[in-house]
């Protein structure tokens, strides 16, 4: 059975202590491969080989990071149907998502940072006072924990500015779906990346999290995944008066007026929803829709929701996968089976399929309102609550329920109220008739139970590296 290990000072290393992971493949069950089950020891391996290589990296020209960075993307981007294959195995997503839209991410993330790597800038300030600039260097040893649902897009998103700005890298990818970042570090590895600028060490988050994140070499951790865990690191974090960028969970709402084009965009507003199996941050979990046009929405939007085919994630057809684990499906149900119980009306799906895989059916519920857990916590999973509401405020009121703040997405003709309500929503990101249309230039992230911080663009450039301002008097 395939092994795969960590990646330490540019070489494949096994887990000290020998042991290993089952790797499941979502779509049958079955475990496919085995994962290093890293522990303590093997994260201070990879962070003492971080530690040596970071002083020749932070040295580096720009302009050669950038190459090193270029090159691992052409790498990347030669081989888009393999590593497609293997995210679709490993995380159950179709295979046509990973190979058109999550692997050309992948490639995306590494050469927008190659050119971040150059473009990037610090600031001056001339004044009364004189003359001030500032300096930003390179942290040192970074540490990067991805989650499942996205591997690899995700993976580079954050080890890609971390290496632009001149750090180098621990990272720890979710044991659930070690795959893709496994092959990436074997990939940095033939195009002769210096050994230490990038170490992956797998394991499980509650064994070797917290070596990574209290190792006092580590200088900033950014983590995407749960709140709890968000939870957990910045407590670490902040008592160790350490950097840290939480990126965490969503309910974010979809707000449709009677007035938008909403007939015409239905298939955005289920994909909207169900992309990736509803396993995306910014799914819109809570569709409000405007009382007048409720019942011919919701008409619509279940029927094109039961068009959607549901199978193999190599099945050309297939529109969704399965969800990615056992334990993620059982939840998935267990909150399905939580909103009948508190008199949610389910339209359709509400169930798993009867076949081998952690499948369940696109899932639309409606009759529960802003206070129930059901529209308040996250599920992550296919499953869409329908809310009416009367006017903006009503509306406005609604989606701002609830501890989460990512992203909200506006679907209105009316421009005015577009950008009024813009502006009102608690969220770090709004999509005004449309949805995860991404420029990598912009801040991303969200408030309250969403996070801290911001990811993308330069302010990714600026978590990874530490500002010194310098005074100089001109009188
Ligand atoms: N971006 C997002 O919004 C994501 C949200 N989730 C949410 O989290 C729920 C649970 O999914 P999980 O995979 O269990 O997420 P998680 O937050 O446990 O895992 C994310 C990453 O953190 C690591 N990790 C776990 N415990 C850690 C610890 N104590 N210290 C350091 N690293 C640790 C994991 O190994 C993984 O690499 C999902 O049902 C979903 O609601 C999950 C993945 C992504
Ligand atoms: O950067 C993006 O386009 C999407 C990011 C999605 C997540 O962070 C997530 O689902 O966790």
């Amino acid at each position: 059975m395939q092994r795969l290990t960590h990646w330490i000072d540019g070489a494949a290393r096994a887990p000290g202590r020998d042991h290993w992971l089952p790797v499941h493949e979502p779509a049958t069950g079955a475990v496919y491969a085995e994962v290093a089950a890293g522990d303590a020891a093997d994260i201070e391996a990879a962070i003492t080989a971080a530690g040596r290589a970071a002083p020749a990296w932070a040295a580096l020209p720009n302009s050669t990071r950038a190459a090193w960075l270029e090159k691992l993307a052409a790498a990347l981007e030669a081989r888009i149907d393999d590593f497609a294959h293997v995210e679709a195995r490993d995380g159950g997503k179709p295979f046509a998502l990973a190979r058109d839209a999550e692997i050309p991410r992948a490639v995306a993330n590494l050469r927008f940072f190659a050119h971040a790597a150059t473009q990037f800038a610090s600031e001056s300030h001339h004044g009364e006072a004189g003359l001030n600039y500032t300096l930003r260097a390179p942290l040192g040893v970074v540490a990067a924990i991805s989650p499942w649902n996205l591997p690899l897009y995700l993976f580079t998103w954050k080890i890609a500015p971390a290496l632009a700005a001149g750090n180098t890298v621990v990272a720890k990818p979710s044991e659930i779906t070690p795959a893709s970042a496994s092959l990436l570090a074997t990939l940095s590895g033939e195009i002769g990346l210096p050994p230490g600028v990038l170490n992956v060490v797998h394991g499980i988050g509650a064994e070797v999290g917290d070596a990574l994140i209290d190792d006092p070499r580590v200088r900033a951790v950014s983590f995407t995944g749960s709140t709890a865990v968000g939870r957990r690191i910045g407590a670490r974090t902040g008592a160790q008066l350490k950097k840290a960028s939480l990126e965490l969970g969503g309910k974010n709402a979809t707000l449709v007026f009677a007035d938008s084009d909403w007939e015409s965009h239905l298939a955005t507003l289920v994909r909207s929803a169900f992309q990736n199996a509803g396993q995306i941050c910014l799914c819109g979990s809570r569709m409000l829709v405007e009382r007048s046009i409720y019942a011919s929405f919701r008409e619509r939007f279940v029927a094109e929701v039961l068009a959607l085919q549901v199978g193999d994630p190599m099945d050309p057809d297939a529109r969704m996968g399965p969800l990615v684990s056992q334990a993620h499906h059982d939840k998935v149900l267990a909150a399905i089976a939580r909103a009948r119980d508190e008199g949610g009306g389910v339209l359709c799906g509400g169930h798993a399929l009867d076949r081998p895989g952690w499948f369940i059916a696109p899932t639309v519920i409606d009759g529960l309102g802003p206070d129930c857990a059901t529209n308040r916590w996250e599920i992550f999973g296919p499953v869409v609550t329908l809310q009416p509401f009367d006017d903006d405020a009503h509306a406005l009121a609604l989606a701002n329920a609830g501890e989460y703040g990512l992203s909200a997405a506006l679907w209105t003709r009316d421009l005015t109220r577009a950008h009024r309500l813009a502006a009102a929503l608690h969220v770090g990101m709004v999509w005004i008739n449309t949805w995860l249309m991404r420029d990598l230039r912009t801040p991303f992230g969200g408030t309250g139970a969403s996070g801290l911080g911001r990811e993308g663009g330069m302010e990714a450039m600026r978590f990874f590296t530490e500002p010194k301002n310098i005074g100089l008097s001109l009188e």
